[in-house]
């Protein structure tokens, strides 16, 4: 079984890097941030505040169609997430599910926030990748162009500052470099060159454990 744990700050290139992992190996891949994205949009279309752990904990409950929901893609949805992700009792009750999907027989992908130093810690794989606000930003803005949208870019590296400020400094499992990951940053990186370079690293991982 190999489990490869993929963690990042928004818009860093993670969710990339995780499914290029997973044709490259051959293993499923999980977004964990839809799981967050789900419960902030089920907390919202129930008219519920997501900063109050007691709604946030009632949305866990979502159904699984709502994860293909185009509408959690949105910045909107992210920053919902973020709020939600803060309580400690939504965490527990997404756990279980996380590492049910990294110990499937023959392993797994997982990108997130946590994956390194909550839900596998033991990975056989870590990477870290981050690339600088202004490069996730112009990401988002490049995205949201080819989409239709009208981004504003203050408003875009406004956005991404403050969920890296909560996601990193809440109490329970913040966003931090796991033990034993290596930092992949790709800001002056093609998707290309990023995808080889997380494929050497962890090829190289792996063999360091054989
Ligand atoms: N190295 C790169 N160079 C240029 N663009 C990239 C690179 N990596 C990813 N992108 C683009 O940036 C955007 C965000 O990438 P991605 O969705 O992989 O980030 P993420 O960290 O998973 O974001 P999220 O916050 O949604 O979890 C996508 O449009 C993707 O194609
Ligand atoms: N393992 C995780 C994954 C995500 N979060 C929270 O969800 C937000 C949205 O995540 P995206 O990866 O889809 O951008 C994110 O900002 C985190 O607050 C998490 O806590 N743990």
């Amino acid at each position: 079984m190999t489990i490869i744990a993929v963690d990042g700050p928004a818009a860093s290139g993670k969710g990339t890097i995780a499914r290029a992992l997973a044709r490259h190996y051959g293993l499923p891949c999980l977004d964990t941030g839809l799981l967050y994205r789900a419960v902030g949009l089920s907390v919202l279309k129930a008219g519920g505040d997501p900063d109050h752990e007691a709604d946030a904990l009632a949305a866990c409950d979502f159904d699984a169609p709502l994860l293909d929901d185009p509408a959690l893609r949105s910045e909107a949805v992210g920053s919902l997430a973020s709020r939600v992700s803060v309580h400690p009792g939504v965490r527990q009750a997404l756990v279980q599910r996380q590492r049910d999907f990294a110990t499937q027989p023959g392993g797994a992908i997982l990108d997130g926030r946590d994956i390194g130093t909550v839900i596998a810690p033991d990975a056989d794989a870590k990477i870290f990748v981050t690339a600088s606000v202004h490069v996730r930003a112009r990401r988002r803005y490049d995205d949201a162009l080819a989409h239709g949208g009208h981004p504003d870019m203050d408003s875009l590296i406004a956005d991404i500052q403050a969920r890296d400020t909560r996601d990193m400094s809440r109490d329970h499992a913040p966003l931090r470099m796991a033990d034993g990951a290596d930092l992949l940053d790709t800001s002056d990186l093609t998707i290309e060159a990023a995808i080889r370079q997380a494929i050497a690293l962890v090829d190289a991982q792996l063999e360091g454990r054989r």
